[in-house]
């Protein structure tokens, strides 16, 4: 490998020696550590950076409200902190341990681990909850692991938290934007709970900045606490030593096509290197299935080594039995090869991972509230990101991480950190969410990180228009507060709420689902043709949203057979998805009273429902226009359908769409026909303007 690949020469360091005030120790692990196993459970826990720091964790999280852990990848924060803290006791008297987590696929596999090293059940003492599952107990849970947005959620039942004794944000770093909403409020929170102890944990050194925001709050309220409780200046800790050494190899020229340079660097590694399975970490489900698909008919071409490659792709959406596929352990004799999003950056343990192939690429939200589109858009990560993935194969063995860009451009182009997610996103969900939490003056709400104050302008602006919020920007009753409820975009919400009226809940409880997960078609390179031909038995007039109540109906005739699905290329794990996701919406709308009612086949109605939800993303093909271009009624931003909606080269005149992707240009996802005038009826605020100057 070595005329395409070199080995790097980066150091990577935690914590510059000069900032002051921060508590070093040293640690790492033994070499006798670096054996394939260790002898128990206990031993491999010992083993780990951070339980040199267990003393200092712990005298630090008594004495300080608020600490800040910085570690590298596989230091042990995730898995063993909870445990400590229990240990001493502040899961006592009934109180909580909360340890929440960015993504959900983290949170499971995290809880099933600590479950497992502390030998009791997954959701009685350890559990988890993730959006639309609860694996907890509520007496018997004392460890509990939750996604950021799962804790955000729990405070409108309980604004102070009061169950938790103790809530560690893990991976701050990521900067996710229920990351910086939860700091915000947790530190508000604070305020009023001082006994509630903090612990931000993140991999790289933004602690400074973070220990300053929590700083700074204290300062301000002067609550510099003069009585005996915990101090109200933040700790800093930097828990040094990581898992195993990672060789990184870059390329020694750029790359012209990363999933192209990805399927050669498997098929390189599985036919120069020893055993051990490899993780590749590529942007979409496209390029992921594009990938598996290549991997697929290598193996079956009997290439002579590659014949023993199990392929499988890991992205959001996944059923349970798929995601189990990854953490099965590799039959001997065989490599796994899992091809995943950014879904598998932190915090996981994959066993067998040896190598790490990195596309340098990821799939992040870029809002723009001038045009007011919010695109997803395939974008450089940063070196955080990339210590992270190349993290993933240190983690019980040492590994190789291949990177498929070249070390200076590591070194000298890749930012250090990415954005924080707060400033590159659409922020009307989270505009809902803290004003369902009470808070009112979001504009000089303490954030981390200011989101720009357009893009809360246009949020608000969006929300009044929902009819979410009234002229004094406070949430409506009953349609803010139930949009709220609902653990939808709120746009989705809406049209759940606009269609009880309209008679369609059946049918808009189905949309919201499919419209919820990635996609339900089966994708993949070389299969364009049947697809596009089993869309075709499918395809509505009005578009993806009527198509998707076509297909549901389908598979509830074939009684959920997943040979129908295979049939006609649907993801039968996603059709599956749907119907769990559905069956939860049901019970949500039926306790917010919401009738559930089916139109019966009048389509019209469920049209003018998704139009309710989503007036904001509505064009009108440009006039003459020869390549399907359209422009959106508010911003005038050039767009055209994307070439997997049913509605691609139809081009009917007026459409809404549910998201926008940019790859050439800006593509519209899950598009629906509309009449016009469904706009101002549903949104006479928001196109005012329009009315004026005539559509
Ligand atoms: N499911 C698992 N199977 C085997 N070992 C595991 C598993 N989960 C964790 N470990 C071991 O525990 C170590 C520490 O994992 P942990 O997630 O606590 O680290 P971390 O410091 O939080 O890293 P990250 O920032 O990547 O989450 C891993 O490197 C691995 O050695």
């Amino acid at each position: 490998m070595s005329q395409f690949w070199k080995p790097g020469t980066e150091k990577p360091r935690i914590l510059d020696d000069e900032e002051g005030g921060v508590l070093f120790l040293s640690s790492s692990f033994s070499s006798s550590a670096s054996g394939y196993g260790f002898a128990n459970i206990e031993k491999q826990r010992q083993r780990l950076p951070v339980y040199k720091y267990r003393t200092a964790i712990l005298y630090l999280v008594e004495t300080h409200a608020t600490t800040i852990i910085v570690g590298e990848t596989g230091s042990g924060k995730t898995t063993q902190i909870p445990q400590y803290l229990k240990e001493a006791g502040w899961a006592d008297g009934g109180r909580v341990i909360a340890c929440t987590q960015p993504r959900r696929l983290a949170v499971q596999a995290v809880a099933s681990r600590v479950a497992e090293e502390m030998s009791v059940k997954l959701g009685e003492e350890v559990g988890y909850t993730i959006r639309f599952e609860d694996i907890t107990d509520a007496d018997a849970t004392r460890i509990k692991f939750l996604t950021d947005g799962v804790l955000l959620r729990e405070m409108m039942d309980d604004p102070l938290l009061t169950k938790y004794s103790v809530i560690m944000v893990d991976e701050a770093h990521e900067r996710s934007i229920s990351t910086d909403i939860l700091l915000g409020l947790l530190k508000k929170i604070q305020r009023r709970r001082p006994e509630l102890r903090l612990i931000i944990s993140s991999a790289t050194i933004e602690a400074r900045s973070m220990s300053d925001f929590f700083r700074s709050s204290k300062k301000h309220q002067g609550l510099e606490s003069e009585d005996l409780g915990p101090s109200m200046e933040p700790a800093i800790l930097s828990v040094e030593g990581r898992g195993f050494n990672v060789q990184i190899h870059y390329v020694e020229e750029p790359v012209q096509d990363y999933v192209q340079a990805s399927v050669s660097t498997v098929l390189l590694i599985n036919d120069q290197e020893p055993a051990g399975d490899i993780l590749v970490f590529l942007t979409g489900q496209d390029d992921i299935d594009a990938v598996v698909k290549m991997l697929t008919e290598e193996t079956q071409n009997s290439r002579k080594n590659s014949s023993g490659l199990i392929v499988l792709p890991l992205y959001s959406g996944l059923s349970r039995s798929e995601q189990d596929l990854i953490f099965s352990p590799t039959p001997r004799g065989k490599r796994k090869v899992v091809i995943s999003t950014n879904i598998a950056e932190t915090s996981l343990t994959l066993e067998g991972i040896v190598y790490v192939v990195d596309s340098g690429f990821s799939k992040q939200r870029f809002y723009n509230p001038i045009s007011d589109i919010e695109n997803l858009v395939v974008a450089p990560i940063s070196k955080a990101s990339a210590r992270q993935r190349a993290g993933r194969a240190g983690r019980i063995r040492p590994g190789k991480c291949y990177r498929l860009y070249t070390e200076e451009y590591f070194m000298n182009e890749m930012s250090a950190e990415g954005i924080p997610e707060i400033q590159r996103s659409n922020l009307v969900d989270c505009v809902i969410q803290l004003k369902a939490l009470g808070i009112d003056n979001i504009l000089g709400f303490d954030w981390p990180a200011s989101p720009s104050p357009e893009a809360m302008i246009r949020a608000l602006e969006v929300l009044y228009s929902l009819g979410v919020l009234d002229n004094d920007a406070k949430l409506t009753s009953p349609v803010g507060f139930q949009v709220a409820e609902i653990p939808l975009e709120p746009m989705i919400s809406k049209m759940i709420l606009a269609s009880s009226e309209l008679g369609c809940s059946e049918e808009a409880i189905t949309i919201a689902a499919v419209l919820s997960i990635q996609s339900i078609w089966f994708s993949g390179r070389g299969v364009q043709k049947q697809l596009d031909e089993a869309k075709l038995r499918f395809a509505a007039a009005e578009g993806d949203h009527v198509t998707f109540l076509n297909i549901y109906k389908g598979f509830l005739h074939s009684g959920k057979s997943s040979q129908w699905c295979h049939k006609n290329f649907i993801n039968y794990h996603a059709m599956k998805k749907v119907m769990e996701i559905r069956e939860q919406l049901r019970r949500i709308t039926l306790r917010l009273g919401i009738v559930l009612k089916s139109s019966e086949g009048d389509m019209q109605v469920v049209r003018k429902a998704v139009t309710a939800g989503f007036f904001a993303n509505a064009c009108r093909l440009e006039p003459f226009s020869h390549n399907g271009m359209y422009k959106t009624i508010r911003g005038s931003q050039e767009v055209y359908i994307h070439p997997s909606s049913v509605l691609f080269r139809v081009n009917p005149k007026w459409v809404v769409y549910h998201s926008v992707v940019s790859t050439d240009r800006q593509y519209m996802r899950n598009v629906i026909t509309i009449d016009p005038s469904w706009l101002t009826e549903a949104a006479p605020h928001f196109y005012q303007q329009q009315r004026q100057n005539p559509m």
